[in-house]
């Protein structure tokens, strides 16, 4: 396998799609409000009813001056206050509660809205296709499910709030002011457009800074699982230091990208605040001479003013919203373009039930029969076929399998050896379809893998891969990883097999014990022994073990090789080996070389006529 990227390497950028956000990229904005619109738009309601509350909050906010102004007059004159001493409690304890009531509706929303957007992301990530996940950073993924949708939690709602009363408020003043003087309002509109003019400019700056915070912490995410994720190889060659300058970049990259979005922020807040004093002295300048020239009174230009004053804060908050709305599209698009990659295909063809039928019509009674479970939940021992398999992990790198081709009957121990990276575990990844061939055909059970529905194809297979076959949680949780419900005393049943019986008494919690993050907490030989329990407690039609015996002791070995012999009389067993011992008893052993298929034949046969495996077979001193 290929050694893993550097931090610096350009695969701890985002995990987007070719060409989908690209850092820099201008005029993305639309996409992303068009992303974040698709968020909100299923809580319209719930925001309208939010924001509507928060208005008349607002509004009785804004009464509660006059009601006093009342409450004053009536005790000056000597008159009963207590009607509007109660019409102002009123007014101060419903704005209040109503107020409050908005904010509350609005975050209700914008947790609804984080929540869908995580379990959309989520159940997309767990059917991305292998190679794509093997092309992204799984930081960088895991940064856009919980910092990204945070930016839209934090964001979304309250910037359309801000946007809604902005617009409305500044709306009804603009109103009024045109009612008291249209040559003022028109210098008014005159000065406040420019404001316009600053946000449209400052606002995809500020869209963009965020975007590459975010890259940033996706890159903070991805080094921090590289370096999770080898921890003890990371100590163990003393890289602490580089791996942690690795992660000061990344968060040094993040900082600068934030701080210029605050520039950007505090240019857009600025501006308008400036924007608005000019406005203020331009129309005291212009009201004067109109006072002077008797276009206007006094009285009406002191009111204009009051308005303009109140029209001050709508419009900060006007910028202050868009510039959210930014923040939020810039985290929609992130999130968008994970909605992009490429998933697996549950359903390959026909629908189920179609599908059966015609199988019954072209098989009747057919031993091989896709994964149907028999009597005690045994699936039937499935064939498999190469034919002519081409195979390369992505355009442009080498053919890993060159036209490989062989047949393997249902049951039985079926072998396969040869020098490392001739392509043995390929030909697993490609019957799991992790890959698809470039050309040829894979057979299961006589059928084209395509061609089966991929839950069903997988849950007739049992898999121990190489590497990490245990996952953090208990033995129990990894032990019934794919068969949730097994039968009673199937566990039992497995755990004996896999010799894990004595493992399970020792554990203080019995197969309730916490393994830890990928079982570091088991020897590597317990770890095998628990993934070959998984397998088996599948009951599958094809077993595949990928040298899933090399780390075991000489006693478990040989207890498991009589157990996958077992195994091998009711169902197909497929095995890679570097150690030959393991596989001389084996039906039929298939000798790769550079992705092709050199011989295939039992033991005896190939030492007899395979200069290949004789020679691995001498050096294991196993020569006849
Ligand atoms: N995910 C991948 N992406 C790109 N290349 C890969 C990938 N996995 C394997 N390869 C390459 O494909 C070739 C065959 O790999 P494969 O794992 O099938 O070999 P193998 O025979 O099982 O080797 P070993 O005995 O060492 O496990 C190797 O050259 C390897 O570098």
């Amino acid at each position: 396998m290929a050694a893993p990227p550097s931090v610096e390497s350009p695969r701890t950028g985002p995990a987007v799609p070719p060409g989908a956000g690209a850092p820099g990229d201008r005029g993305r904005s639309w996409p992303g409000q068009r992303a974040l619109l698709s968020h909100l738009r299923p809580q319209r309601r719930r925001m309208a009813a939010g924001v509507l509350l928060g208005l008349v909050g607002s509004v009785m906010g804004l009464a509660q001056p006059l009601a006093a102004k009342r409450v004053v007059d009536d005790m000056g004159r000597g008159a009963p206050a207590a009607g509007p001493v109660l019409v102002l409690s009123l007014l101060v304890v419903a704005g209040a509660v109503l107020a409050g009531l908005g904010y509350y509706v609005l975050q209700h929303s914008a947790e609804s809205i984080v929540c869908t957007a995580r379990r959309r992301l989520t159940d997309r990530l767990l059917r991305l296709r292998v190679p794509v996940v093997e092309s992204a950073e799984p930081g960088d993924l895991i940064a856009r499910v919980t910092s990204d949708t945070t930016l839209l939690r934090q964001t979304a709602p309250q910037a359309v709030s801000a946007a809604v009363t902005g617009t409305l408020v500044t709306a009804a003043t603009v109103v009024m002011m045109g009612l008291l003087d249209a040559v003022l309002l028109a210098v008014t509109l005159a000065v406040v457009a420019f404001v316009g003019v600053v946000v449209a400019l400052v606002a995809p700056r500020i869209g963009r800074a965020t975007r590459h915070t975010q890259e940033a912490v996706g890159c903070i995410g991805a080094a921090l699982e590289r370096a999770l994720g080898a921890f003890r190889t990371v100590k163990a060659s003393g890289a602490e230091q580089r791996e942690a300058e690795a992660l000061r970049r990344a968060a040094e990259r993040a900082r600068r990208a934030g701080i210029r979005a605050a520039a950007w922020e505090a240019v857009s807040a600025t501006t308008s605040a400036v924007v608005v004093q000019v406005c203020f002295l331009v129309v005291l300048g212009v009201g004067g001479a109109r006072v002077t020239s008797g276009a206007t009174d006094v009285s009406t230009l002191v009111a204009f003013l009051l308005y303009l004053f109140a029209l001050a804060p709508r419009i900060g908050q006007l910028v202050e919203g868009v510039g959210q709305v930014q923040v939020g599209s810039a985290a929609a698009d992130r999130i968008a373009q994970v909605e992009q990659l490429e998933t697996e295909d549950q359903d390959t063809g026909k629908p189920e039930p179609e599908k059966r039928e015609s199988e019954k019509r072209e098989k009747p009674g057919a031993p091989e029969g896709r994964g149907r479970s028999c009597d005690e939940g045994v699936r039937p021992p499935l064939s498999v076929s190469f034919d002519e398999v081409s195979f390369a992990y992505r355009p442009g790198l080498p053919r890993v399998h060159h036209r490989v081709s062989f047949t393997v009957p249902a049951r039985g121990l079926t072998a396969f050896v040869g020098p490392s990276g001739a392509g043995k575990t390929t030909v697993f990844s490609l019957i799991e379809r992790f890959y698809e061939q470039d050309s040829g055909r894979v057979l299961l059970g006589g059928e084209d893998v395509r061609q089966w529905p991929l839950d069903r194809l997988r849950a007739s297979i049992g898999y121990v891969e190489q590497d990490v076959p245990v996952l953090a949680g208990t033995l129990r949780d990894n032990l019934t990883l794919g068969t949730p419900d097994p039968g009673p005393g199937e566990l039992a049943r497995v755990v004996r097999l896999a010799r894990l019986d004595l493992l399970a008494d020792r554990l203080p919690d019995g197969l309730d014990t916490d393994v830890g993050h990928r079982g570091s907490r088991l020897s590597g030989g317990e770890r095998q022994r628990v993934a070959i329990a998984r397998a088996l407690l599948r009951r599958p039609g094809l077993l595949l073990l990928d040298e899933a015996t090399s780390q075991l002791d000489a006693a478990n070995e040989a207890a498991l090789r009589d157990t996958i012999t077992d195994t091998a009389r009711r169902t197909t067993v497929l095995v890679v080996a570097h150690r030959l011992s393991t596989v001389t008893t084996a039906d039929r052993i298939v000798v790769m070389e550079a992705g092709r298929v050199r011989a295939v034949g039992t033991h005896a046969e190939l030492l007899a006529y395979d200069a290949l495996y004789r020679g691995l077979a001498s050096t294991q001193l196993l020569g006849p």
